[in-house]
């Protein structure tokens, strides 16, 4: 059966060659030197450290907030307390772009993640040009040797990896590079139903591993923070719940909980 993430793959083809015949403009996009660590921020934090996601649109959810202005966003998640943004930059299904990274770039001092569904280094290249700071590789998406060749080619710009996983089997492929960001995404590939017990099942061995772990998808309550957290999670990433939040300043703050008395 063809998941969501083999259509998106197969369309990545013809971005890829777009971005190819796009090459010429790197040259002239204005990269700043400075690379903001979202590893450092997670190792130093006595709180849980909150991703927040600039999300239009998704397969799943189909429009999100498709109008909204990346910079106003962003500049709210960083003066709301989130520790970093993540950026979807995915056109056909999730309504995001480059431009958006570079719009948050401008806005704001966290470290960005890229979060795209990248099987080629030209769309690292992209990724750093437009801000990102690190990118997501996911391990369900890429054969043992691409994800190496990718990991280290990312990791030789300067540029953090946030390596995705959704099983036991992606994990022990994760857990063969030295990528000390993992993260757990709670959504199923195939029906789309979000189950924090996805975290919880792989926390044991992401901990035992002496790797930091990111809970993604599908958190919304001060409920699911509580189980993300006391499962191991050293962070949330976090989309349509910001996206679409009326008080998006008590929604980040419900979610940034001390780590010490949870463990
Ligand atoms: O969000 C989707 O529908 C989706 C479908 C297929 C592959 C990836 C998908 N989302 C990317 C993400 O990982 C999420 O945007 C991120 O974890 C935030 O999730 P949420 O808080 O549930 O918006």
């Amino acid at each position: 059966m063809e998941t969501i993430l083999d259509k998106i793959i197969a369309k990545k083809s013809e971005t890829i060659e777009e971005l190819y015949k796009r090459k010429e403009e790197l040259k002239t996009v204005v990269q700043s030197k400075e690379r903001r660590s979202l590893l450092n921020k997670i190792m130093q934090a006595e709180a849980l450290s909150v991703i927040a996601e600039f999300k239009r649109a998704s397969p799943s959810k189909g429009d999100i907030n498709v109008e909204k202005d990346p910079k106003e966003q962003a500049k709210m998640y960083e003066l709301y307390g989130a520790d970093a943004i993540s950026v979807l930059t995915d056109t056909p299904f999730f309504k995001g772009s480059y431009e958006d990274l570079a719009k948050v770039r401008e806005a704001v001092n966290l470290p960005i993640l890229c979060k795209d569904f990248i099987v080629d280094k030209i769309q690292i290249d992209f990724a750093k040009a437009y801000g990102a700071d690190l990118i997501l590789l996911i391990a369900a998406a890429l054969e043992d040797e691409k994800l190496h060749e990718l990991y280290t080619y990312a990791t030789k710009l300067g540029l953090e990896v946030l390596l995705e996983v959704h099983n036991e089997e992606e994990l022990e492929r994760a857990l063969k590079t030295d990528a000390p960001l993992i993260g757990v995404n709670n959504r199923d590939l195939k029906t789309f139903e979000v189950s924090l017990e996805t975290t919880e099942k792989l926390a044991g061995k992401i901990k035992n591993s002496g790797r930091y772990m990111v809970s993604e998808s599908g958190i919304a309550t001060f409920e699911d923070i509580l189980k993300v957290t006391s499962s191991g999670a050293n962070a949330v990433l976090v989309g349509e719940t910001f996206m679409k939040a009326t008080d998006l300043e008590s929604k980040i703050k419900e979610m940034k909980v001390s780590l010490g008395g949870l463990r």
